[in-house]
């Protein structure tokens, strides 16, 4: 239908007195890096959609048209900061028909199902956490000397996505080389101060590219052309390696992700340069491991904070893994995926550290369709910013008492995890941590498993207790880490597990 009325934001509650007639009071918000904090605190007071801008708003509740937003609006354009060589991405697609080509292609890859029968996500994951962190965690723990788990979990989240993406032999190994761990962490990160530049003032931006004035300082371009030219080494790797190179237990299923793309589109490849295709696939591949690495990891790192500063919660966690072992020993062989899956302890806990601390923390933007559209009972026209956050959607009070604090018990009833929906739609429907819709999280399955599957490892075998830890406040851009990016956790061996 189309609204032809008179639509104008006019009526909608302001965040500030200025936002009818400029953007700068969303834009220095955003600079000083204190969005979210601050639209949360809008909502609370003004309801549950604000206006940020001459022409953005924000929605922060189920009736106010969340589902209607994410069901089909459009990518907004700040998405077009996330091309990587030069090329876009699905993450980064606007448009409708090349995003559902790819996000078709690899949801296959990513669907519970492949993942849960891959033989080779299970000889992946068995080598990374059996033959490598067990080594690092051991070392730890026999010397009494507490690891930062920060950088480790990110080193994990990382080796098992590139593994999984190009396979083990042409992935990485930053759980072990801390060389290359600290170089290429350090690489991608560097990045993030620069983002707000090219993320919220494109226009200035490319201008000043054109004029060759500077914005980003040319380390951090270097930095950057690095980290891509490392993915685009392991996507060379994955490609030549296919029938000589074998993963280190038998893997039926031998093609990674890399490969099943670039057999996807080969009518496509056909029809472009195969410079530019190779180019399309590791923007696609340099993709994946952003998503793919950074917010497990971030999740990994509070749920062991939380954990660990729980006693009675680890304890209860303990108790759960060591059951799923069946009186075995924890020493060297993972269960079964779906009985991972299926802990109800573990499964709540998961739940919660993603509410709790979702690592996509900020604003998802979209643009509402040319004809308009109607919100929250107001109407508004077409071409208008609108976006949810997970961070507050989450602190909804009445839906997550007591929002802030880590309670996995919220998801239980009695020895029970609520996993349908219909039992507890509240809950669920506010969940938030993978977005929704078309342009949701494509790798939520796997993010869960790799959560799951690490925490099913570490507490089999160990018992973590915080040492000391710099500002765990998430940051207030996009993603959601640890500010201070420091947690230092003592190990010590559960011997007693079997
Ligand atoms: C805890 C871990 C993860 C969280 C919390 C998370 C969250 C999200 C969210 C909220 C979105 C929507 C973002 C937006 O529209 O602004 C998204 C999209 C996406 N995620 Fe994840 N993600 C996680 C892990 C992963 C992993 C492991 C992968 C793949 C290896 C992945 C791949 C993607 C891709 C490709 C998209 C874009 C989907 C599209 O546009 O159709 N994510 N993720």
């Amino acid at each position: 239908f189309k609204l032809s009325c008179n639509t104008s934001l006019k009526d909608i509650p302001k965040a500030h007195w200025s936002v009818s007639i400029s953007p700068i009071w969303i834009l220095w918000i955003r600079f000083q890096q204190m969005e979210n904090a601050t639209v949360q605190a809008v909502h609370m007071k003004k309801g549950p959609i604000v206006r940020l801008g001459p022409n953005e708003i924000s929605i922060n509740s189920v009736d106010a048209g969340l589902r209607t937003v994410y069901g089909s609006f459009e990518k907004h354009r700040w998405y077009r900061s996330f091309w990587n060589l030069g090329k876009p991405n699905m993450f980064s697609f606007e448009n409708f028909q090349l995003h559902s080509e790819r996000r078709r292609v690899l949801s296959r890859v990513y669907s519970k199902t492949n993942l849960f029968r891959s033989p080779l996500l299970r000889s992946q994951n068995q080598h990374i956490l059996y033959a490598r962190l067990k080594n690092v965690l051991d070392e730890h723990a026999e010397h009494g000397q507490p690891l930062e788990m920060v950088a480790t979990m990110l080193a994990v989240t990382m080796d098992v996505v590139t593994a999984f993406l190009f396979g083990l032999p042409n992935s990485s190994n930053l759980i072990e080389d801390l060389e290359q761990r600290q170089v290429r962490l350090a690489q991608y990160q560097c990045r993030s101060p620069y983002a707000f530049f090219e993320q919220e003032l494109q226009s200035i931006w490319k201008l000043l590219e054109k004029l060759s004035l500077v914005v980003v300082p040319k380390h951090v371009r270097v930095a950057t052309a690095s980290f891509e030219h490392w993915v685009v080494t392991m996507c060379e790797g994955a490609v030549r390696k296919s029938s000589h190179q074998q993963e280190p237990e038998n893997s039926a299923q031998s093609d990674t992700v890399v490969e099943l793309l670039h057999q996807s589109m080969d009518q496509e490849r056909s029809s472009n340069k195969a410079e530019d295709w190779n180019r399309e696939v590791a923007s696609e591949m340099t993709d994946h491991i952003i998503a793919g690495h950074e917010t497990s990891g971030i999740a990994l790192a509070y749920l062991i904070y939380e954990l660990s500063r729980s006693p009675n919660l680890q304890a209860r966690l303990h108790k759960e893994v060591k059951a799923l072992f069946g009186g075995e020993a924890a020493e060297d062989k993972l269960p079964c995926f779906s009985a991972i899956d299926q802990l109800p302890f573990l499964h709540a806990c998961t739940l919660e550290i993603l509410r709790a601390y979702p690592p996509i923390v900020g604003p998802q933007a979209r643009v509402t369709p040319p004809d308009g559209c109607i919100l929250g009972g107001f109407v508004i026209p077409g071409g208008v910013r609108v976006s949810a956050r997970a961070s507050c959607l989450h602190r909804n009070p009445s839906v997550y008492p007591s929002p802030s604090e880590f309670r996995p018990e919220r998801w239980l009833d009695s020895k029970r995890c609520i996993t349908k929906v219909s039992e507890a739609p509240e809950l669920y429907h506010y969940w938030w941590a993978f977005g929704s819709g078309g342009r949701g999280c494509l790798g939520n399955h796997f993010a869960m498993h790799d959560i799951k599957v690490v925490a099913v490892f570490l507490y089999s075998l160990f018992e973590t207790i915080v040492v000391d830890h710099g500002d765990l406040n998430q940051t207030e851009g996009y993603i959601g880490a640890p500010q201070g990016g420091r947690l230092l956790i003592k190990l010590k061996r559960r011997n007693e597990i079997h």
